[in-house]
């Protein structure tokens, strides 16, 4: 085993970046403070709770709004250089609409963005992590393509109002979640069930969105505020199950390129507009189904264009992997979806460590054959990872198992970037602190701060894996062997 290369001896460079992640409606609470409007996690949590597994909510959460000093003091304590936050649309626009603007919204994150700066931690901003206000919905949601130009508005108040301070922005978080999961597979708010038809409707206005967002910034804010605009969009690495199989090669690679092609081919490959193999698989079926049409939208050549390049770095979330395997004939789903078109069985290995979260299984490998597989298909750009982490259930202050996870992952990032050159300069904890896990509720937790939900203060206690992170934010190492004090050794 002397070529395995222990990644121990490499060390992450100079100018490399680390954060920690949150998202508004998993931390804030005063869902219906300081003029915030009503949005779509707030409306089903509060008339469905019975989708959310201990029937919980947002409306208190961390109470993050309340607490920006100490969110502050804990993220200075860590050494984080930048902080990745989501802006609540609500608490700006509570209509939705740029008719009414919100002040007590905007002093919210601006005394946040301003007690960061004087941390001296960037503030890196996504502008949209799943919080739609409800009005919007109202008017059909996402799948309604006028969407795009009211989100561009909302864009347009926040480069104007927070442009100044902000340089790093984020459109949207994972594409696929709000989408497929939105108006499709009903695993994420509106919770909808438009299978094979919905996800993409959504998809389609959220990139002509983003596309039309990026443009907004190079055409009014860029010259004068020199910023950055991306997006974050997650992936699994995908593999064959039997790397001899081409039948499992296929299907690893149709998996990839129809879960998450789908959102990256139109911004970050070279030709733009979705993977052809997409809309081949998507066209054929629609048809066998009897469909006119594919019912997955095309772009004009002026939309292809204007999507094509619109991301000054690939926000990367990464959390798993999994086995691909074509699936036989009679598993196939006998009704349109996003799933009986990429027609493919993914599963996580048997062999992989477990999490507190069903679809999460440890497997650090498939962090760098992603990050290869990314850089030879998008051209090498530049990679910032905006989400990685661990879940349990138990709230552990020692949290081996999330140290174990951070360091395997971090090891991975490393041969990619010393071994594999991949372009990787910014790597994000998922999270700052436990907190609304979404349809989980507060029973997985993701915090490398643990939030004692039962305490109206919401205190926060530093986990071992906070006090490793610092750690190796200040030494720009992985160091296997090291225990903060106060805690007591882990078995590996
Ligand atoms: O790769 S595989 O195909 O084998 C399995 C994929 C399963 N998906 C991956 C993406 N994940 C959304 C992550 O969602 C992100 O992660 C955090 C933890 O969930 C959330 O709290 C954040 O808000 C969200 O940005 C949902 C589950």
């Amino acid at each position: 085993y002397a070529c395995v290369v222990k990644a121990q001896e490499y060390e992450f460079p100079e100018d490399f970046q680390f954060g920690v992640a949150t998202a508004s409606y998993q931390i804030e609470g005063a869902w219906d403070h300081g003029g915030k409007g009503e949005n779509i996690w707030d409306r089903m949590t509060h008339e469905r709770s019975y989708l959310i597994e201990d029937g919980s909510n947002g409306d208190h959460a961390c109470l993050s709004y309340y607490k920006t000093e100490e969110d502050v003091q804990l993220l200075k304590d860590l050494g984080v250089h930048f902080y990745r936050f989501s802006i609540s649309w609500s608490r700006i626009l509570p209509t939705g609409h740029a008719n009414k603007i919100n002040q007590e919204g905007i002093d919210y994150y601006n005394d946040l963005i301003d007690r960061l700066i004087a941390a001296e931690i960037t503030p890196f901003i996504t502008m949209f992590h799943w919080d739609l206000p409800q009005p919007l919905q109202e008017i059909g949601g996402w799948p309604n393509a006028l969407l795009a130009d009211i989100f561009v508005d909302y864009a347009d108040v926040l480069y104007k109002v927070f442009g100044d301070r902000v340089k790093d922005w984020i459109t949207f978080n994972e594409p696929a979640q709000i989408c497929e999961q939105g108006y499709a597979t009903a695993d994420k708010a509106p919770a909808y069930t438009q299978e094979g038809i919905g996800g993409y409707l959504c998809a389609h206005t959220l990139l002509i969105a983003h596309g039309k967002a990026y443009r907004l910034y190079y055409q009014d804010y860029h010259e004068e505020q020199q910023g950055r605009v991306g997006i974050t969009i997650d992936t699994g690495m995908y593999m064959p199950a039997d790397e001899e199989s081409p039948d499992d090669e296929e299907a690893a690679e149709r998996t990839i390129q129809m879960y998450y092609g789908w959102h990256a081919h139109p911004i970050f490959s070279a030709d733009g507009d979705y993977p052809q193999i997409m809309k081949d698989r998507v066209l054929a079926k629609s048809l066998e189904e009897g469909f006119p049409k594919s019912r997955l939208p095309s772009f004009t050549d002026a939309e292809i264009a204007m999507i094509r390049g619109s991301s000054d770095f690939l926000g990367l979330n990464h959390y798993t992997s999994s086995y691909c395997t074509t699936i036989p004939d009679e598993w196939v789903l006998q009704r349109p979806s996003n799933y009986a078109d990429i027609e493919a069985w993914c599963y996580a290995s048997p062999d992989w460590e477990t999490s507190g979260s069903s679809w999460l299984t440890v497997y650090p490998e498939g962090l760098r054959k992603l990050l290869i597989w990314i850089k030879e298909r998008y051209n090498n750009p530049e990679i910032i990872i905006t989400e990685n982490g661990f879940s349990d259930k138990d709230g552990s202050l020692n949290d081996c198992r999330r140290v174990n996870y951070f360091n395997s992952y971090l090891e991975q990032v490393l041969l990619a970037i010393h071994v594999d050159k991949v372009n990787v300069t910014r790597y994000t904890a998922w999270s700052l602190m436990d907190n609304f896990e979404w349809r989980r509720g507060y029973t997985e937790r993701f915090g490398i701060h643990h939030v004692d939900f039962d305490d109206d203060e919401r205190p926060r206690t530093a986990k071992m894996s906070a006090y490793v992170l610092k750690n190796i934010i200040l030494t720009k190492k992985i160091n296997w062997d090291y225990t903060p004090g106060g805690f007591s050794e882990c078995d590996w």
